[in-house]
């Protein structure tokens, strides 16, 4: 079966390359810019076109949250027309599509885990050209699966964990907002169920069950828990470490707004596709001993997983920490 997944270097496009290395059965095709660019819809049919999928999975976005805020135009374009045009594109090839959303759909005043029957009201820019784009891509092909994830982490792109990593590299405090929950989802684990639903859609050509899934690691913390722990497996690997001292959403102001509880259930995923993330605080260990570069000093379980899991990934020799973090 072959995938082609938008974005070349995405964090979700880079571990779906890494998930299917040395699997026979799945070939992975990442189709960028400029052959592909988002912001002009009119590259997209012809772009994917030419990769023959099976399967398209629209992993690529505009994802810089406060950024959007004064480029509203371009969000909207990147995240609802381009995606919109990436599942018409699937539509007219006659592939089902995967599109990745967000969290940041929701406005955070739930009192709970939010499930798929519950109102979306985005706070910002990111979030509203998100949740446009699930509109768009629903109408434009009904065999359309459309995961929201949050927190995304990983050893690539840009994303949380390498923030606190870098921060930790030159401070003995980090201030890390304490009253913003969620669930830290590794990209690394996101490939993988994609890779399960990708094989489930193709053996199935009778498939039915199309529509909105939530996504997202096990368990729950704040934007602090979860810095807390980067940094106490980094410490216990040898990596840097800092303190973190819990501060109020109101004392780190940012452009965008942000929900305060963006934990999402994912029962739903669990029961139609037979899959479930492993606990966030487990996935965030592989990955911060990878960025460490440094997994001898992990549990014996972990330190397999991790080993099996990024054997393939290209490793930095003698200063892994700097290598990995300067993107
Ligand atoms: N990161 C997160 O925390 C979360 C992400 N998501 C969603 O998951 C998906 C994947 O996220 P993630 O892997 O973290 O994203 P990244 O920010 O790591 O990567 C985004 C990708 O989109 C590409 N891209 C941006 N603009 C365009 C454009 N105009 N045309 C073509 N490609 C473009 C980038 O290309 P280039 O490499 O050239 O810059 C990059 O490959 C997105 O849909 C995102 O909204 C959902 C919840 C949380
Ligand atoms: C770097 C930093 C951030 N923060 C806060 C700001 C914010 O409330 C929270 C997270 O900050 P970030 O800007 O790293 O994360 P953010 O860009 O908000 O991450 C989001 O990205 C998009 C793409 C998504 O879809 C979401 O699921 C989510 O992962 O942590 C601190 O309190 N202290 C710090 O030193
Ligand atoms: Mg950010």
């Amino acid at each position: 079966m072959r995938i082609a997944v938008t974005g070349r270097e995405g964090q979700i496009a880079a571990s779906l390359l890494e998930a299917a290395q040395g699997r026979s059965d799945m070939e992975v095709v990442a189709v960028g810019r400029p052959q592909l660019n988002l912001a002009r819809p009119e590259t997209v049919f012809k772009a994917l076109e030419a990769s023959r999928p099976d399967i398209i999975v629209s992993a690529a976005a505009y994802t810089a949250v406060d950024k959007a805020e004064d480029e509203p135009d371009l969000a909207f374009a990147v995240n609802a027309e381009g995606a919109g045009a990436v599942a018409a594109a699937a539509a007219r090839l006659g592939v089902p599509v995967i599109h990745l959303s967000t969290d940041y759909v929701f406005d955070g005043t739930k009192d709970g885990a939010y499930d798929e029957t519950d109102a979306p009201a985005p706070l910002g820019v990111y979030g509203a050209s998100k949740l446009a784009g699930e509109v768009a891509v629903a109408a434009a092909n009904p065999r359309h699966l459309i995961l929201r994830t949050a927190w995304v982490y990983s050893p690539f792109g840009r994303n949380f964990v390498k923030t606190m990593l870098r921060l930790a590299g030159d401070r003995d405090e980090i201030a890390v907002v304490a009253d913003q929950w969620g669930t830290p989802t590794s990209a690394l684990d996101i490939a993988d169920a994609i890779l399960h639903v990708a094989a489930v859609l193709h053996g199935d050509k009778d498939f039915v069950s199309f529509g909105i899934y939530h996504l997202a690691g096990t368990g729950e913390t704040t934007w602090s828990g979860f810095a807390r722990h980067i940094l106490e497996i980094s410490k216990a690997l040898g990596g840097p470490h800092a303190g973190v001292r819990e501060i109020a959403t109101r004392d780190y102001p940012t452009k965008a707004r942000r929900p305060a509880n963006s934990r999402l259930s994912t029962a739903k995923f669990a029961v139609a596709f037979g899959w479930t993330a492993p606990k966030w605080r487990a996935s965030a260990e592989i990955v911060v001993a990878h960025l460490v570069g440094n997994s001898r000093n992990l549990g014996r379980r972990s330190r397999d997983s991790a080993t099996d899991r990024l054997s393939g990934l290209p490793r930095s020799g003698s200063a892994p920490i700097k290598d990995s973090l300067q993107r």
